[in-house]
């Protein structure tokens, strides 16, 4: 058995910075260091199966990949997580630092490169500002207006189909398929007719975010410009959609008004006659779609992914799932949460767990290399080495940390069993609230959370109507939580064309 390790070192706090690493992974082809990791993989024959590891030292972390094909019905699927002593996260604090009552726990500040690529959107603003962006992105993210964006995602999925067809070869990298497609619903949903248009942005977007990670040690003016004139570009490219729509729906009265996409609903809110609810275009600016295309395109894309992959291995799965996809849509997002974890600042010496007296229990304190001192769902930064108190921390709280907890969930745990769901989330948790936190929980969890379901729903739907899949011989298993929970090496399956009769 070629058992096969792979020592990283993760960078220091920024590891966790959720939107923001995405950017520099996303775009910059940066993966980690160091980067042979994947030549490595490949040229070793990699099998058994996939820990990660921690050890005493935070920045060492273990990898093992494996070819699953042996027995692939016997992965535990125990691999992604952070082993760190599960039982030490308390749900209780979790529940306080996302409820944030008492307004201590924010969400981080970003810096000038980052603004101009997500605006002060929705998932960066504080205060009143964001409560009326949650406000609006709520209102678009509502059953009614998802109702209305359900022909765009199966438009997608059909576009998806129809490049399936003509392939020459049954195996495709489901991973890369997924993230195109996503890309292609977020641009639709965005922008409707005009989601070509929408596409030409996220170009523009992915470009900024190249300089943006050029400039993480280095500020250039060179840069400088160029960003003020794509984040320009961008801006004039939506104001020009936007006045092109008001034209249109002032000239066809029959029309429905503004449109249901995000654009639409934003020059809704622009033109709403109640002067609280409406929006400016500097608003508009921020709300639009760059930060959904940010926070929905590869979180999503991971999700259907290990969606597709659990069913691969579950073929059984496959026939239940044309009737039932909601339980394994939820086991899926428990077994490979897209995101893991997510960062707070801390903005005042705060004790967590008012309920509970235990010595050192702050919000702002542990880290792996002090395993000895205070272990509690809320990680401090690698770079803060004391065990300390402080105000102006940053703190990661490990989203997943209960996913795998066996008081929760049972002894079998590591296995795909989507039957847990069978009688929704509540039962299977027993009603504790953050046992299961997918998409986060409190005022700032994902207003996208009903979309990406939707979305994820009706693409493995779309799927399983037309094609039965297996995993193909060169899939290898090392899922890697970087910013979303990747397959490092793509997820390799196989299509079998359904003949319906
Ligand atoms: C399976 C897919 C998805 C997962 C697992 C996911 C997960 C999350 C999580 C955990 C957060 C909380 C971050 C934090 O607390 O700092 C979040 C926030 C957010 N998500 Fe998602 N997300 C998904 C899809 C989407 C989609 C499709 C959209 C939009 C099109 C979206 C838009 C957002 C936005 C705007 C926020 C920030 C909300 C705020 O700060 O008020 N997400 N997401």
């Amino acid at each position: 058995m070629g058992m096969f390790e792979v020592i990283f070192y993760l960078s220091s706090c920024g590891v966790c910075l959720f939107f923001l690493s995405f950017l520099i992974k996303l775009f910059s082809k940066v993966w980690w260091t160091p980067i042979r990791i994947q030549s490595m993989m490949r040229s070793q024959g990699i099998q058994g199966p996939a820990y990660r590891f921690y050890h005493g030292n935070a920045k060492e972390i273990i990898y093992r990949a494996t070819n699953v094909l042996s027995n692939p019905k016997k992965l535990s699927h125990q691999n992604v997580f952070p082993t760190v002593l599960p039982h030490i996260y308390s749900w209780l604090k979790l529940y306080e630092i996302f409820n944030n009552k008492d307004g201590e726990f924010l969400k981080l500040e970003i810096d000038k490169y980052y603004k101009k690529l997500l605006g002060d959107g929705i998932a960066t603003t504080r205060g009143d500002k964001w409560f009326t962006l949650r406000r609006l992105s709520n209102h678009a993210f509502h059953a009614e207006c998802l109702k209305g964006m359900i022909p765009a995602i199966i438009a997608s999925v059909e576009m998806m189909l129809e490049r399936w067809k003509y392939r020459d070869s049954k195996e495709i990298d489901a991973f890369q398929e997924f993230k195109v497609l996503t890309s292609e619903i977020i641009s639709r949903t965005a922008f409707g007719s005009s989601y070509l248009e929408g596409q030409h942005i996220f170009d523009t977007l992915i470009r900024m975010a190249v300089i943006i990670t050029r400039n993480i040690k280095l500020v250039k003016t060179t840069d400088d410009v160029e960003s003020d004139e794509l984040e320009k570009g961008i801006r004039n490219s939506i104001i020009n959609m936007m006045k092109r729509r008001e034209e249109a729906a002032i000239m066809d009265q029959s029309s429905d008004g503004f449109g249901s996409d995000f654009l639409g609903l934003q020059l809704k809110a622009h033109h709403d006659d109640n002067s609280d609810r409406r929006i400016s275009v500097e608003d508009f600016n921020h709300l639009d779609c760059k930060t959904f295309y940010v926070a929905g395109h590869e979180t999503t894309a991971s999700s259907i992914t290990w969606t597709l992959f659990l069913l691969a291995i579950h073929t059984d799965w496959q026939d239940k799932a044309r009737k039932e996809m909601n339980m394994i849509i939820n086991e899926a997002l428990r077994l490979y949460p897209p995101v893991v974890n997510v960062p707070r600042q801390v903005q005042r010496q705060v004790r967590l767990g008012k309920l509970n007296n235990n010595c050192c229990n702050y919000a702002t304190q542990i880290s792996y290399n002090h395993a000895n001192c205070c272990n509690y769902a809320t990680q401090i930064s690698y770079n803060h080495a004391n065990c300390c108190n402080y105000a102006n921390n940053f703190i990661t709280c490990i989203l997943s940390s209960n996913n795998h907890n066996p008081q929760i969930w049972g002894e079998d745990v590591h296995l795909f069993k989507p039957e847990r769901f069978v009688e929704g989330v509540a039962k299977a948790t027993n009603n504790n609230v953050t046992a299961y936190l997918p998409f986060s929980l409190g005022p700032r969890s994902c207003v996208g959370s009903n979309f990406a379901v939707t979305e994820t729903n009706i693409a493995v739907s779309m799927i399983l109507q037309h094609y039965q899949f297996t995993l193909s011989p060169t899939y290898v298993h090392s899922p890697v939580p970087l910013i979303t929970m990747c397959p490092q090496h793509g997820l390799r399956i196989m299509l079998q064309p359904l003949h319906l009769g």
